[in-house]
């Protein structure tokens, strides 16, 4: 059966000379690879201890870029309390790390929406 990587292990790989990444589930040791990367280091550092499966589709990545993924795998990531919000919560009721991504990006909107909600109540409808 495959390696399965935690969450605690990602995290300690997270420094130049010791870097995984998770692209779609799966963990990669790109500690070799990040001096070639034509994108540079920073980009892919960034991405460390996260899921990186969106900034690495954002860019749009070549098919000869995805061939290189398979050779540096370490192994999958674990899916069940993985990358929660709050380390509080019981393993297995975590979400993941594109749930708190999401949250994050509606409550962007849904603060200055009700602001703006509020606003508006007050002006046309208060005292
Ligand atoms: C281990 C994972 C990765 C591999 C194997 C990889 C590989 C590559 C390759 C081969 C290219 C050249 C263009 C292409 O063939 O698509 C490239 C470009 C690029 N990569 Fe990655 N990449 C990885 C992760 C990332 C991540 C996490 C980011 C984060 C944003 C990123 C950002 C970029 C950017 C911005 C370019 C464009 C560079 C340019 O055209 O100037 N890459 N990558």
């Amino acid at each position: 059966m495959a390696k399965v990587v935690t969450y605690e292990e990602l995290k300690a790989h997270s420094t130049k000379d010791n870097l995984y990444v998770l692209i779609h589930g799966e963990v990669y040791d790109v500690t070799k690879f990040i001096d070639e990367h034509p994108g540079g280091d920073d980009v892919i550092l960034a991405e460390a201890g996260k899921d990186a499966t969106q900034a690495f589709e954002d860019v749009g990545h070549s098919d000869e870029a995805r061939d290189l993924l398979p050779p540096l795998l370490v192994g999958s990531f674990e899916k069940e309390g993985a990358l929660k919000i709050s380390d509080t919560k019981a393993p297995g009721s975590g979400a993941s790390v594109s749930d708190a991504v999401e949250q994050g990006s509606n409550l962007m909107y849904f603060i200055p929406l009700t602001l703006l909600g509020a606003y508006f109540a007050w002006r046309f409808y208060g005292a």
